[in-house]
């Protein structure tokens, strides 16, 4: 089923689909391509037609191994397209269901090589806003690197930018927005800056800081702050802090710490971020993934953020698409508009609901999971004590034959202190 796509290329078999359209396997004059194609309501979007024509030479200028690179726009009546290199290989989203956790060294290898990706982008003064697994490709006919990684490649380049119109819906439809009180958040919430959740321009920094929760991400198995409402996702990006993940090195945990600042100006550059990283390889070299279990999901909560209305149908980690109306066949529909929350909907935040990483076998304490867990422990205590002092009676059947577990002062070996 090959369809034309302006004068130059044919679409000839999907390769997926995202919130903003659907991406085909096609041909042009140089050969193989992916062809993004943009939902029709999207393309027959004047205002958005015209940014897409505006940002042309934006969105054509970056060239780089580890940027995936439009190759073209097309606009051809109904038909709004990006064409792309065609990278053959899988998405980092797919490659980390696959494995939960990569090991330290393929993780840093992979998060080094966007850093080069939004290196370049930056210094052409690109911000990418949208840095997640999913629009990370794997090029598996590229060369294996350390820990056995192909190279990364960073694509949606500008696509956040173009979607995030200020486009004027008439008033009281539905969907309305950017009104002045009413500032809208584009983005997929776990990997948002605290300072675009209040409200800032997105800048460089705000790319640093996805990176830095898609580093932790591949290496604990969850983001930092992810979990429950989107609202509360936002809220605990500006209130709450990272937790040290279980048997990290200390120097990779200080470098995602410094990426994870509140502060915009405290993170690291695109470029340093990639050499700090590259330098940290041999240290990583043949270190097994984490141990860390996944955490207890938060309490659900209140939150007063009020969620675009296609937050309400459940979807996987509490998000919804980017643009209303989207469907997408791979149920990654990751991106979220929402109200800026305002500054007592921030500061009402700290209520401890951040994910807490666990050494395998651990919960988080106050959990139903980690009160069983407490309560099992115990148990196996008070049958160990049991069994310590039944063999010090030597009285082996006592164990059989008594369903009375001995009181708690039994099973510790307590010393009374001296005088
Ligand atoms: N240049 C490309 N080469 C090969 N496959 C691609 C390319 N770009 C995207 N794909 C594949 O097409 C699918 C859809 O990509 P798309 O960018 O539209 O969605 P997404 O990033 O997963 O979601 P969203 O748009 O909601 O962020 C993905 O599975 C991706 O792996």
């Amino acid at each position: 089923m090959a369809r034309k796509i302006g004068s130059r290329y044919t679409a000839h078999q999907i390769l997926g689909r995202g919130s903003a359209g659907t991406v085909w396997l096609g041909e042009g004059p140089d050969g193989p391509v992916a062809v993004k194609l943009l939902r029709e309501d999207l393309a027959s979007d004047q205002e958005l037609v015209g940014r897409f024509v505006q940002e042309r030479s934006a969105l054509l200028g970056l060239d780089h191994p580890h940027v995936v690179s439009v190759r073209d726009l097309v606009v051809d009546g109904n038909d709004l397209a990006l064409v792309m290199d065609l990278v053959r290989g899988t998405d980092l989203r797919t490659r980390l269901d696959r494995e939960r956790r990569l090991a330290p060294e393929a993780a840093v290898a992979i998060v080094a090589d966007v850093a080069d990706a939004l290196a370049a982008a930056h210094a052409a003064g690109v911000v990418h806003r949208d840095v997640k697994p999913e629009n990370v490709l794997l090029d598996m006919q590229g060369p294996l690197g350390p820990g056995g990684s192909h190279p990364a490649l960073l694509t949606d380049f500008g696509v956040a930018k173009l979607i995030d119109s200020p486009r004027r819906a008439p008033s009281g439809a539905p969907g309305a927005r950017a009104s002045a009180t009413t500032t809208r958040i584009i983005g997929t919430p776990d990997y948002l800056a605290p300072e675009i959740v209040e409200g800032l321009p997105p800048r460089a920094a705000v790319d640093i800081y996805a990176l830095a929760t898609v580093l932790y991400e591949l290496l604990a198995g969850f983001t930092p702050f992810g979990g429950g409402h989107p609202g509360a996702v936002l809220r605990r990006h500006v209130t709450e802090t990272v937790v040290p993940l279980p048997g990290i090195p200390d120097e990779l945990w200080q470098l995602m710490v410094q990426c994870l600042a509140k502060a915009p100006a405290s993170r690291l550059r695109a470029s340093e971020l990639s050499l700090r990283l590259r330098d940290l390889l041999p240290l990583l070299a043949g270190m097994p993934p984490l141990d860390v279990d996944e955490p207890d999901e938060p309490e659900p909560e209140q939150s007063s953020a009020e969620p675009a209305p296609e937050a309400e149908s459940p979807r996987r980690r509490g998000v919804v698409p980017l643009v209303p109306g989207s469907a997408t066949d791979s149920n990654r529909d990751t991106h979220t508009s929402m109200r800026v929350p305002g500054p007592d909907e921030l500061a009402g935040g700290a209520l401890g609901t951040a994910r807490v990483p666990r050494p395998a076998g651990g919960h988080r304490p106050g959990s139903a999971r980690h009160r069983a867990e407490t309560a099992r422990k115990r148990r196996l205590a008070l049958t160990a004590g049991a069994v310590a002092l039944a063999a010090a009676l030597g009285v082996g059947t006592w164990l059989a034959t008594s369903g009375d577990e001995p009181p708690p002062q039994d099973t510790k070996h307590s010393t009374p202190a001296k005088p």
